[in-house]
């Protein structure tokens, strides 16, 4: 299949969540680990996120180093990537930041049951792409994102866009950074949530190296594919 090349960048705690049981964000990274998600931002040709990201954190997604965003410019690109949230019902507020801050495209990939009326309003703000019957078809949207000339997608969480995106085989790589810190709670986000694999059908990764950064270390993973 002619997809982008997908990694997911996620900040999770030593206990391996992403935020709290009340799905309040955290300060996982430090200054040196945010700097480098920001350059990962920059490299990329959009960014990927899941409603429930959109409806707890309400992230602008832009890049946020000036320096950054002018080498975009002087590349002939937008000062940010295009940025995508996965919304199968249209729930995305017509007042998100991500709508507000930052120049760049923003698509919106809504399910065929998605309201039509607020379809219509986020077509005002965003290219709206329609795919799956009741839940947006995560392999026909990455399909579209590559023919719209998407090749290098980010992949920034939340738990269940993960793993939507990793039990539909669509990943290369992953970072994780994990942090020095216990959030706890059998409710709060993992790095992986969804409905799981069964011990026959889990995912290998490869490990492709491991870096301490200030108090937490950055593991970066190669996504073995299935046969
Ligand atoms: N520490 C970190 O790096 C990050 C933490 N987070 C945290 O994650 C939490 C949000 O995670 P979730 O609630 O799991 O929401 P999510 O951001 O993963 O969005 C999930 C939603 O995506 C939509 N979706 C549509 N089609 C889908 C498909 N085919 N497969 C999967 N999802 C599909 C569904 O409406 C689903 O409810 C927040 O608490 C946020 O703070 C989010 C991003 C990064
Ligand atoms: N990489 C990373 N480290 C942390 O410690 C975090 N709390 C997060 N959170 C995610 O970053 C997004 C915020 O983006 P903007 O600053 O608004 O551009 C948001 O989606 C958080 O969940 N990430």
């Amino acid at each position: 299949m002619e997809k982008p090349f997908i990694f997911i960048n996620s900040a999770m705690s030593a206990d391996g969540k992403l935020s709290t049981k009340e799905r309040k964000q955290v300060r996982i990274s430090g200054k040196l680990d945010f700097e480098r998600v920001d350059e990962l931002r920059a490299q990329a040709d959009a960014i990927m996120v899941g409603i429930g990201t959109v409806l707890s954190d309400d992230p602008s997604l832009t890049v946020k180093s000036q320096e950054r965003r002018a080498a975009r410019k002087v590349a002939g690109k937008d000062e940010n990537p295009a940025r995508i949230i996965v919304d199968s019902s249209a729930r995305t507020p017509l007042d998100a930041d991500i709508f507000k801050k930052g120049e760049g495209t923003r698509i919106i990939a809504v399910s065929n049951s998605a309201p039509a009326e607020k379809v219509r309003k986020l077509e005002e703000k965003a290219v709206v792409i329609r795919t799956g019957t009741e839940k947006v078809d995560l392999e026909k949207l990455v399909r579209k994102l590559k023919e719209m000339g998407i090749n290098t997608l980010m992949v920034e969480g939340g738990a269940t866009l993960n793993w939507g995106m990793l039990s539909a085989g669509l990943v290369d790589e992953i970072y994780t950074f994990v942090g020095n810190l216990i959030i706890g709670g059998k409710t709060a986000p993992t790095f992986t949530d969804g409905e799981g694999f069964t011990e026959a059908e889990l995912l290998g990764l490869e490990l492709l190296s491991a870096k301490k950064i200030e108090n937490g270390i950055l593991l970066k993973w190669k996504v073995k594919k299935r046969n």
